[in-house]
């Protein structure tokens, strides 16, 4: 479902983030993409949401090479893929029913369609509640509940997250691996940087460890580091 074949990244200032990687992730699988800091996780991830453009190398989504398509087809790329981040990233002056309403509306979906799935994922995120509040009404793991239903409202066959909980306490954040944990039991397949060995550890999913832009490591059920 997802290809990386002989991918670079070097960027403009001669920094390079990624050197020849090749990775092949299957529908419905959850990947945990692990590395120091600058070790190229989010180059990794950037890359496939064609925010930037590899240096050479093929990157594959759902069989379609996504370096050649024509920028009016990106927009398949972004229905295909949610993406939740570290820094929550709703608009403020939006109420939660109206940051995930919008999702759905930038990729033209009809009013009935957003009036029927948007209630469905607040209550499956547990925010049924809340969908009336704004974000600065809403503690951390909140709004991170509210930027996952927003990644997911479109039905995206992949949901990437990059250190979805790097800002949560502990307990939050085992909340939010939880619900990442559904969403991937649905069907969704799940790939997330991060730096939260615990989770990661206890999770025993594949793990891919970069090291200066290299594949060092791609283990079924891993650990975050070995122990030397
Ligand atoms: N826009 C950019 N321009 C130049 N160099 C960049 C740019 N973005 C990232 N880099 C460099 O590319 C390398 C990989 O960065 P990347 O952000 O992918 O790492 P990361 O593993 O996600 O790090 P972190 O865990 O800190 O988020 C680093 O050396 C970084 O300095």
């Amino acid at each position: 479902m997802i290809r990386y074949v002989n991918v670079s990244k070097e960027y403009g200032n001669g920094s390079k983030a990624l050197s020849n990687i090749n990775i092949n992730i299957d529908k419905g699988e959850f990947v945990f993409i692990v590395g120091s800091s600058g070790a190229g996780k989010s180059t990794l991830m950037k890359l496939l949401l064609k925010e930037i453009e590899p240096t050479s190398g093929k990157i594959y989504l759902n069989k379609l090479d996504i370096t050649k398509i024509k920028n009016r087809r990106i927009p398949y790329i972004r229905r295909n893929i949610g993406v939740v981040f570290q820094d929550f990233r709703l608009l403020p002056n939006k109420t939660v029913y109206e940051n995930v309403a919008f999702a759905m509306e930038i990729v033209g979906a009809s009013p009935r369609e957003i009036r029927r799935q948007v209630p469905m994922i607040l209550s499956m995120v547990g925010l049924s509640n809340k969908a009336h509040n704004y974000p600065n009404q809403l503690s951390g793991g909140e709004h991170q509940r509210v930027s996952i239903a927003r990644a997911i409202v479109n039905s995206p066959s992949v949901l990437i997250a990059d250190e979805p909980t790097g800002n949560l306490d502990p307990d939050t954040a085992w909340e939010i691996m939880k619900l990442i944990k559904e969403i991937n039991r649905r069907g969704t397949t799940v790939v997330m940087a991060t730096h939260a060995k615990e989770i990661v550890n206890m999770m025993k999913r594949r793990v891919i460890a970069l090291e200066a832009g290299k594949v060092v490591r791609d283990e079924q059920k891993g650990v975050y580091d070995h122990e030397i």
